[in-house]
């Protein structure tokens, strides 16, 4: 039986005077969706950028799929990474590419000797997946928003990674959409068993695709459980404030 699929420790992260992190524990086990939520500027990239060996903690223990990352080599850095998929943002597609050759590039990268077969039946294979096979011979201009971010899912997917890093995965997109790419992250565990982590400040993505939900404040983790948990009627005064201030932004979320 593997350990924890990630576990942090009193990790703390500075830059010059700036305080990011100040303490953060954090478990994320085998098949679990983790959201963590948090006001804008409150660390939540940068925690992120450690898990993925972007950047480096000041103190703290943090281990990825059992790699230290205080003291990992880059030869395993470079293994790990192929084990961690991570959903940026903006989608990051290459816009000279097609759809098809976008989602090929990270496996003829990583995997140098893997056949045009398996590529086309792994690329063709996450496609399905997001719903856009239609779109393989498609240039990353021609979809909208949501089909971009789903494009960069089936990307990440492609990979088969044990751990996926989502990043904003609903920012920018439409209510209807949002669900739609909320749904995708429920089939993505559903179907690949990963485990993810999933960044967001939109009540509704954590509300349906967490299992789990760790509120960053103030530098730490504050209140982690299922959401109702989290933001139940007893809730703390800075986890209250919160809710309250996205509740006005996103009227329609019951508890
Ligand atoms: N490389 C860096 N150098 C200096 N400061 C940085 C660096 N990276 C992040 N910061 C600072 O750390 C703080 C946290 O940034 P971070 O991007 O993690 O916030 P966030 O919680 O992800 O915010 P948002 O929800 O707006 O994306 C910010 O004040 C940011 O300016």
């Amino acid at each position: 039986m593997k350990e924890n699929v990630l576990r942090i420790r009193n990790l703390y992260k500075s830059f010059g005077d700036l305080d990011v992190l100040k303490g953060v524990d954090l478990d994320l086990n085998q098949s679990e969706n983790l959201v963590v939520l948090g006001k804008s500027g409150t660390g939540k990239s940068v925690l992120i950028k450690i898990i993925s060996g972007l950047i480096t903690a000041d103190s703290g223990e943090v281990n990825v799929l059992g790699f230290d990352m205080n003291t990992i080599t880059k030869e395993d850095l470079i293994f790990l990474r192929l084990k961690v998929g991570f959903c940026f943002q903006n989608s990051a597609l290459y816009d000279s590419m097609t759809i098809g050759e976008n989602i090929e590039f990270p496996l003829k990268y990583a995997l140098k000797t893997i056949s045009r077969q398996e590529i086309e039946k792994r690329t063709d294979r996450v496609l399905e997946a997001v719903g856009l096979r239609q779109t393989k011979n498609q240039m990353p201009a021609e979809l909208s928003g949501g089909q971009r971010k789903r494009i960069g899912i089936a990307r990440t997917i492609v990979m088969n990674p044990e751990l996926i890093l989502y990043d904003e995965p609903t920012a920018g997109l439409d209510p209807i959409t949002c669900v739609e790419i909320n749904n995708l992250i429920l089939e993505v565990k559903e179907e690949y068993q990963a485990s993810s982590i999933i960044i967001t400040h939109d009540l509704t993505c954590a509300k349906q695709t967490g299992d789990r939900v760790a509120l960053l404040l103030e530098g730490s983790f504050q209140k982690e459980g299922t959401f109702s948990e989290v933001f139940n009627s007893h809730a703390e005064n800075k986890v209250k404030q919160f809710y309250d201030y996205n509740f006005m932004e996103q009227e329609t979320i019951k508890i």
